[in-house]
């Protein structure tokens, strides 16, 4: 039996174990902690092997086309159905929102800012630390996002957390979280990023404490790899290096465990008497899996003039519009800037798409002082935007004696959408919030 990450009861983890992954971008997977756990030749035996209960978790409609089709058999030792119903949590969290409307978010066409939002003192685990910032559409209807953030300072205690509403993209930006799925464990380092795929139970564990980061979370669509055109078959995120969890079960009697489950944008607890952690084996290619923002091969210009930001896209989550990204996920890395005769930032810009950006560590070549690690930006729809104005006068006062110049030791990163957000009231009055546009300079 491979069993990579001893735990005891609920997820009271053995942290210093290093975690074995498969690696791939779509694969079809297979993973058993036990010898012949898993079913061969059919998903649903009259008898799994173990006495184990089949169940699939479906990502897409039974219909869809192949290609696009995603689900998952998990052989577990008790169903999920098992659980008692769901009640309306206690206490409610008030600052989740999964449908934006004029009742719960404003629009506002000014470019917006925020300092890193402080991590509380008082014990706040993920569930408590998530709050959303901004979005667009409805879990309801299977189309738009929410953009997130969270501080945390605490491990979940006997609960997991199930996201009916859409898949996560988190992006820790301060803290490693020790993420354990009902496929297996991920160990995600800031750098890193981890995609939980709607319906998944997991909890989050805090090995370092104090935690921030951001979540983009797609309502109706899933993140794919994007098309490379002209760049070719390589380049970019290669799929080999997604890791995704081993199967990995939690084999302590446990007292009891609380699945909270997000469901248009509300919390509900059902209470059941086993781990939800109980997965022995499974297969599919519907799976939570993460990336190291480091393996990403940036391609940029290589003579004049400065790339539009879509060429360093990690990961896409599409519309059915041709070219037309729900929500693309595109970073900032270290990489040489060689342009000739060219302004090297960012051009100033006025965008059809909207443009949420946070900064996981080091400087942002356009806002090198006014936008810090741990902080946000949004510029929406048609908002202009650029460098701040001491940018635009060191590249002036430097930029034609310009050479090869690397810019080192940075990863902001974009979410960028079709759709335009709505933000949430308490990150317009969050103390983190700045007002960028009285003072009125070049940014
Ligand atoms: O606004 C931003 O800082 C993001 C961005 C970066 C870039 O290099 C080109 C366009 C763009 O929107
Ligand atoms: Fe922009």
């Amino acid at each position: 039996m491979e069993e990579n990450f001893p735990c005891k009861i609920n997820n009271g983890c053995d942290f210093g174990v290093e975690l074995e992954y498969q690696s791939g971008f779509g694969n079809h997977f297979m993973s058993e902690a036990l010898p012949g756990a898993l079913p061969q030749g059919q998903n649903n035996p009259l008898k799994c092997p173990y006495g184990l209960y089949a169940e699939q978790i479906s990502g897409t409609s039974f219909t869809s086309p192949r290609k696009v089709n995603q689900r998952s058999w998990l052989y577990r030792i008790k169903p999920s159905v098992t659980h008692e119903p769901f009640k309306p949590r206690v206490p409610s969290h008030q600052k989740l929102v999964s449908e934006f409307n004029q009742t719960n978010s404003t629009a506002t066409p000014n470019q917006l800012r925020w300092r890193p939002v402080d991590i509380p003192d008082s014990p706040t685990d993920f569930i408590d630390g998530l709050f959303t910032m901004c979005g667009s559409g409805t879990s309801f209807l299977r189309h738009g996002f929410a953009i997130h953030m969270y501080t945390a300072n605490k491990s979940m205690q006997n609960c997991a957390f199930c996201n009916a509403d859409g898949d996560f993209l988190i992006v820790p930006q301060e803290g490693r979280l020790w993420i354990t799925t009902e496929c297996g464990k991920l160990q995600v380092s800031p750098g890193e990023i981890v995609v939980l795929p709607q319906g998944f139970r997991f909890t989050v564990d805090l090995p370092d404490g104090p935690s921030r980061g951001y979540v983009a979370e797609v309502f109706g669509a899933h993140f794919q790899l994007p098309d490379l055109g002209p760049i070719g078959a390589n380049g970019l995120a290669s799929p080999r290096d997604f890791l995704v969890p081993t199967a990995w079960f939690s084999k302590d009697p446990h007292p009891g465990y609380t699945i909270v489950q997000k469901f248009g944008g509300e919390l509900f607890t059902a209470r059941q008497n086993f781990s939800p952690f109980n997965v022995v084996s499974w297969h599919g290619n519907y799976v939570p899996y993460k990336y190291d923002l480091g393996k990403f091969s940036p391609y940029n210009t290589v003579l004049i003039d400065h790339a539009d930001p879509s060429i360093n896209t990690v990961l896409a989550a599409l519309t059915e519009k041709s070219g037309v990204p729900l929500l693309d996920f595109v970073i900032f890395p270290p990489r040489w800037l060689v342009a000739e005769h060219t302004f090297r930032p960012p051009y100033y810009h006025c965008n059809c798409m909207s443009e949420f950006m946070g900064l996981i560590y080091g400087k942002y070549e356009a806002k090198p002082d006014g936008f810090i690690p741990g902080g946000a930006s949004l510029h929406s729809c048609m908002t202009p935007h650029g460098p701040d104005t001491k940018t635009f006068e060191d590249t002036m006062v430097h930029g034609n004696e310009a050479r090869p110049f690397k810019l080192s030791g940075t990863m902001a990163f974009m979410f960028e959408s079709n759709l335009i957000p709505r933000v949430c009231p308490w990150a317009l009055e969050s103390p983190s919030w700045i007002t960028t546009t009285i003072s009125v300079g070049l940014d």
